[in-house]
């Protein structure tokens, strides 16, 4: 029998995973449950069968995994709701949830559940996630199912917990950086012809086509980047202008500002 899965908190990333679940066939529809105290907002996900419903103690006692995809701070008061349905030797709980940590998890469930952490992003809607995770006496099946329905996904790595707070910043976080960057590219493609539509697609294209060289070369960026710019050639005129007015300098700045504000406990 397929396991069951609820998800608590059916926003901006409960929703995507949501999706994800369905569109790679990890899941069915009849196997998924996703609470939001308002469910006017997920008829999306009930025209497809999903069990939609503000009960978050129904979603979980039906439920056999648990995601906790809810603002850090809901966790406790979600908990303490949901307690008195949780059992050990079924449920595993999987929390999404920034600057929560597994102690803290382990405190709030008095120690009784398996506990995963993940940091995935919203491009797991459609199964092109970077999700970090690090697990807690999980059995050899609740890793393997779990390690699954991640890599079903996107990519998945297992990293150190003291590490999910960077994960959180360059993953989960990236993908706003990296629209920001495409954001700019489309601008500068109209200023120099495109119209808005055109540019966006050259832009969102191009960088998918960049990270792809990445991903499949295996190589640094700046091995790719010589590849392209020709000696006294407008590329390196531009990334050089680019370098001048700080573009790293204010990413690195952007990255750490995030890191801080997370670690200063939001
Ligand atoms: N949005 C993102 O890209 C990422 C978010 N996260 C983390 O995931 C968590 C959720 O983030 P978002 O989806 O962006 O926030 P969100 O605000 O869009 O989603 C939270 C959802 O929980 C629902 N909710 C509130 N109280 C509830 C209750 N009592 N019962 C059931 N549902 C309830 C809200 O209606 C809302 O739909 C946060 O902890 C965030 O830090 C982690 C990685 C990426
Ligand atoms: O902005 C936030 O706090 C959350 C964490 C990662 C993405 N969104």
């Amino acid at each position: 029998m397929m396991s069951k899965i609820a998800i608590i908190g059916g926003g901006n990333l409960g929703s995507a995973i949501a999706e994800g679940l369905l569109s790679s066939g990890f899941t069915t529809p009849d196997n998924l449950y996703v609470t939001r105290r308002n469910t006017s907002l997920l008829e999306g996900l009930k025209a497809k069968g999903v069990h939609v419903l503000s009960d978050n103690q129904k979603a979980s006692a039906s439920a056999d995994y648990i995601i906790l995809a809810i603002k850090p701070f809901q966790v406790s008061e979600i908990i303490h709701e949901i307690s008195p349905v949780l059992e050990g030797n079924r449920h595993t709980l999987i929390s999404v949830v920034t600057g929560v940590w597994i102690q803290d998890l382990v405190e709030l469930t008095a120690g009784k559940l398996p506990i995963v952490r993940a940091m995935p992003n919203t491009a797991i809607a459609i199964q092109e996630s970077m999700t970090c995770t690090c697990m807690h006496k999980v059995t050899e099946t609740q890793q393997k199912f779990v390690t699954d329905l991640f890599n079903q996904l996107g990519k998945t790595v297992e990293i150190d917990e003291k590490l999910m707070d960077a994960a959180t910043v360059l993953g989960a976080c990236g993908t706003a950086f990296a629209m920001r960057y495409i954001r700019a590219n489309i601008q500068g493609g109209v200023e120099i012809g495109f119209n808005a539509k055109v540019a966006a697609v050259i832009a969102a294209q191009t960088v998918k086509g960049a990270a792809d060289l990445l991903l499949q070369h295996h190589t640094h960026p700046e091995q790719e980047i010589d590849k392209v710019t020709t000696p006294k050639g407008c590329t390196i005129a531009g990334l050089n202008e680019m370098e001048h007015r700080g573009l790293s300098s204010s990413i690195i700045r952007g990255i750490t500002t995030s890191y801080k504000k997370i670690v200063e406990k939001m």
